[in-house]
């Protein structure tokens, strides 16, 4: 039980604990349900996913992250602004910036500058275990947030999605084998994200969304994560008739990001 899921879980858990000391629950949910005016602001994140994918292109999440537990640094020249401005340029549909301190070196202020330097729907990268955080995501301007089945008690899912959509937000849910795809169809969310990377062992294959296609009814709009690193995966992906990505190492190691994105995508 000491892989790398469970260890970053069990960080969640105190920092949610350290936060509610700070700031309670009941003050931050005032605070977020008062402020409409940040709600009509709220960027359509499916929706932008839908417009490219209408116009034949692909559906590109564009991610902002400067380590990984598994790679270390990526990009040492990190410039979150000027980074969300290259793949707006590049042709992204939406950004995922990574808001995890300890394991992917991301903070919540790089999710903040991101989003204010293009017209881009964000979504809140992180491993989201508690109600808590769904109202920090849209209090630091999220449009939507990760669900990642493998850490969450279902139930808790549910009203994590409940509470999001409330708030106006998407939900992009991440499965990763067929009972965590099956828990995932559950949900009412339209957005069902497979990850080809393993987050228990890091063991990446692109044949994880392949394989569980034919379950997925075709109102959904599935997402593939993790591990596209050139055309021919690309390609893959699309003959399959999958067009939504979600891409962040392939990028980052570029000199430019968003150049590199319509290079592979373009
Ligand atoms: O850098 P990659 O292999 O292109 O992967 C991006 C994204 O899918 C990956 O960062 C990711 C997918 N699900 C996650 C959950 C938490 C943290 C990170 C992730």
């Amino acid at each position: 039980m000491s892989d790398i899921l469970n260890k970053i879980l069990a960080v969640k858990a105190d920092e949610v604990a350290a936060a509610k000391k700070y700031r309670s629950l009941a003050s931050l949910r005032e605070e977020v349900e008062a402020d409409r005016e940040s709600r009509a602001a709220i960027r359509g994140f499916e929706a932008s996913l839908r417009r490219k994918i209408a116009a034949g292109q692909a559906g590109v999440i564009a991610e902002v992250k400067k380590a990984s537990p598994s790679k270390g640094v990526l990009r040492a020249d990190f410039q979150p602004a000027a980074i969300a401005q290259s793949y707006a340029a590049g042709g992204a549909a939406c950004l995922s910036v990574l808001t995890d301190e300890q394991f992917f070196q991301g903070s919540v202020d790089y999710l903040k500058q991101a989003r204010a330097a293009c017209a881009l729907p964000v979504i809140r990268k992180d491993f989201l275990v508690d109600l808590y955080q769904v109202y920090e995501a849209r209090a630091m301007g999220a449009d939507c947030i990760l669900l990642i089945v493998a850490g969450l008690d279902h139930g808790l899912m549910a009203e994590m999605e409940a509470c999001a959509h409330e708030l106006g937000m998407d939900v992009l849910v991440e499965s990763h084998d067929g009972d965590e795809l099956a828990a995932a169809l559950k949900l009412k969310t339209n957005l069902i994200g497979i990850n080809n990377r393993n987050l228990r062992t890091f063991e990446v294959s692109l044949d994880n969304t392949i394989d569980l296609l034919d379950r997925i009814p075709a109102e959904r709009m599935v997402v593939t994560e993790s591990g596209i690193l050139n055309g021919a995966d690309v390609r893959r992906m699309r003959e399959a008739n999958v067009h939504a990505f979600l891409v962040g190492e392939a990028f980052m190691r570029a000199e430019d990001p968003g150049t590199e994105l319509s290079r592979l995508f373009g």
